[in-house]
């Protein structure tokens, strides 16, 4: 893999920022004596310990060493202890084929990022020239479009089913282009792929393993980046697990996204980034220059619950959280077969906390936007999901996820009751 051609002008240019090297460097050697950094006294901080009460009943203290570490400026991949545990977790999880692969140009990186949309905005940024032509799974997360849409109007829509992108509809997206002007100077051929692989946003969707083989294999053939973005595989709601393409990526071309959001706290705002470290480098020199690095005190106070639960913990708990949401998908299901049979459609999710919804209506934006609000209840129209967002859209999103099942009975008796007012 040659890296450098997936790079922006504006993300090559980046350089080590000579401040956050010193953090490093202060990290790495605690008993150097430093004048350098322009590092706050911590015994101007106000807090001391910080403690931490978990519902199963433990608590855990951050004595005043820990505390004093976590609120101060940290390296910018993350709090050491915190990074191995989660290379571990992929290790385990995923069995990256390039991790420690010998002599391999990509050899695998992790960072920890504020939030999946954080290393998401800016590993776009890193590979995506202004109208530069980029594949995007559709319809798709209305924060990647958020991203991609003022990066270039020249993003390519390629369509997906409730099994996921459809490798079909990627192979006739890229039928301009032949897999030799992947090695042609000047091509405007898309050089990386997006998609949510497992409870799709907005649709519930999960790629089947063969799709998944097919589609790094159309990758391989043209040459592509695949962003994985993934924050909903431990809420797939069979298992064994779909591998991940983290799990066959052979050639170091899958740079995967990572949450905690919807695991252990969204607003701790922690995700982590795993790909090639030439790649991963640039989200580093970015996020030097612009958020340093992840919130200390968030990294910390993650660590020590990771540490308390171990990996089988963890496992436990994502187990435990799919399930909830799987009950709830099911009362959603029954609900809309009581309210909306003959009035819509839907297809049903195999993971996360999302429901794609068809109305049988020419348009959904209005009727959710001013009337479903209207009647106190809020649902996502379809458009926003969408690439060109002004085109009509009979479908809506409806999130599962933190409703009672009284309230999603309510939701969609007062959607029926709209829609058959006409
Ligand atoms: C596919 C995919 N990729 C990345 C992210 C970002 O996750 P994070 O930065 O790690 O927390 C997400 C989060 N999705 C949403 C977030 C959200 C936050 C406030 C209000 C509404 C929200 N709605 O609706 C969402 O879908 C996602 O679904």
């Amino acid at each position: 893999m040659n890296y450098a051609r997936y790079l922006t002008r504006l993300s090559s240019s980046r350089q080590h920022s000579a401040i956050r090297v010193l953090t490093s460097i202060v990290q790495e050697n605690p008993s150097i004596i430093t004048m350098a950094g322009g590092m706050p006294n911590p015994q101007t901080f106000p807090i001391q310990e910080v403690s931490l009460k978990l519902k199963n009943g433990k608590r855990i203290d951050l004595d005043e060493k820990t505390t004093r570490i976590a609120l101060q400026y940290s390296g910018t991949k993350g709090l050491p202890p915190l990074v191995n545990m989660l290379t571990e977790l992929q290790c385990r999880i995923h069995n990256p084929p390039t991790y420690k692969a010998e002599g391999h140009p990509g050899p695998l990186d992790l960072i920890v990022t504020s939030g999946s949309q954080d290393g998401l905005c800016k590993v776009f940024e890193s590979m995506v020239n202004p109208d530069d032509k980029v594949l995007i799974e559709h319809p798709t997360y209305s924060g990647t479009l958020a991203i991609v849409k003022p990066l270039t109007s020249k993003a390519i829509p390629v369509e997906s089913d409730i099994d996921g992108l459809n490798p079909a509809s990627l192979r006739q997206a890229l039928s301009p282009w032949s897999p030799s002007d992947a090695t042609r100077p000047g091509s405007d051929i898309p050089k990386v792929l997006y998609l949510v692989p497992n409870g799709g946003n907005p649709t519930g969707a999960g790629l089947t393993l063969d799709r998944k083989k097919e589609i790094y294999k159309i990758a391989q053939d043209y040459n592509l980046i695949i962003m994985e973005d993934d924050p909903y595989f431990y809420l797939q709601f069979t298992k064994p697990y779909v591998p991940s393409f983290l799990s066959m990526d052979t050639d170091g071309r899958v740079v995967r996204f990572d949450s905690f959001s919807k695991l252990v706290s969204s607003g701790m705002r922690l995700g982590f980034v795993t790909g090639p470290k030439p790649l991963l480098e640039r989200l580093e020199l970015h996020m030097q220059c612009s958020v340093m690095h992840a919130s200390g005190l968030s990294q910390m106070a993650l660590y020590k619950v990771l540490e308390d639960w171990g990996i089988e913990g963890f496992l436990k708990h994502a187990e435990t959280t799919a399930e909830l949401y799987k009950t709830k998908r099911d009362q959603c299901l029954a609900i809309m077969e009581k309210h909306l049979k003959g009035l819509a459609e839907w297809t049903v999710p195999s993971g996360g906390m999302f429901v794609w919804v068809k109305l049988h209506v020419e348009d959904s934006h209005k009727l959710i936007t001013v009337r479903a609000r209207e009647k106190g209840v809020l649902f996502v129209p379809g458009s926003v999901f969408m690439m060109d967002s002004s085109k009509p859209s009979p479908y809506i999103r409806a999130s599962y996820s933190n409703c009672t099942e009284e309230q999603m009975d309510t939701a969609f008796q007062r959607l029926a009751e709209i829609l058959q007012e006409g």
